[in-house]
């Protein structure tokens, strides 16, 4: 029946998922959350920490993704580039839309709104966590949100988009059947979930335009996130 999810369907998923969930930022790293003191100063440098570990930590995902590899080099790096920040909102989003015993959610939000950030940013920003957290995505639905993220064909300078889109429509495929099973009462669950990525493209501008203003404060990036986003 259409809504089962097949046998090799639940073995594709296992290894996003458990990839996924292998894949953290190191406790050494999120604990400095708690630890350092709160000037707009040490936000940036410690949240310019957490964009670097979370930018590693991504790239070790995404080589997980089945087939992801045997795709052209160029458009590896394409679609990595293209989806980092995306990526970052949904992680950051479940963080701090989820309680985190360990007390990260608070301090992780409140270091977000002190970093130089302008006003006009932080409403976007927040309206879309705050999005993301009344979605309750399962972690299954989260693993696999990202990688459909991170495939995403139409990304600047991807030259074999069918290569891509045939790696992205099985993930979607199962991602649309883990909507049916886990959300049996919303119908229109799975198509309220994509359009969280049409909502995360949005934010791909303002993040742009936050990165213009850091850099005109002379802020400094990592080389990793430089590269990454194209910046000095
Ligand atoms: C370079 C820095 C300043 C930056 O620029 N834009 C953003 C930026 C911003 Cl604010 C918002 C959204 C996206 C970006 Cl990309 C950031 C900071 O980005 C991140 C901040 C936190 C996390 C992150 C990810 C996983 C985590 N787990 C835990 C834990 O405690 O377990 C904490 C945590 C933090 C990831 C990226």
């Amino acid at each position: 029946e259409k809504a089962e999810i097949t046998k090799e369907q639940q073995a594709f998923m296992k290894v996003i998922v458990d990839s996924y969930n292998r894949h953290q930022i190191p406790q050494d790293v999120t604990k400095k959350l708690l630890q350092e003191q709160y000037s707009a100063e040490e936000n940036f440098i410690l949240l310019t920490e957490m964009a670097t570990s979370q930018v590693q930590v991504l790239v070790e995902f995404t080589k997980n993704i089945p087939g992801f590899l045997s795709l052209d080099h160029e458009d590896q790096i394409a679609l990595l580039k293209g989806s980092a920040v995306e990526a970052m909102f949904l992680r950051s989003a479940q963080v701090l839309s989820t309680k985190m015993p360990n007390g990260h959610t608070e301090v992780l939000e409140e270091r977000i709104r002190n970093s130089g950030i302008s006003e006009e940013f932080m409403t976007p920003m927040f309206n879309f966590y705050k999005s993301i957290g009344k979605l309750h995505m399962v972690q299954e639905e989260q693993a696999l949100l990202t990688a459909v993220t991170i495939l995403t064909p139409d990304r600047p300078f991807v030259k074999d988009h069918p290569a891509v889109e045939r790696l992205q429509e099985p993930m979607l495929e199962v991602l649309r059947k883990l909507c049916a099973l886990h959300h049996p009462r919303e119908p229109q669950y799975f198509a309220r979930l994509l359009g969280r990525l049409t909502e995360l493209r949005t934010l791909n501008h303002y993040h742009t335009e936050m990165l213009t203003s850091w850099r005109m404060n002379d802020q400094k990036f990592t080389p990793l996130l430089c590269e990454i986003w194209d910046v000095q």
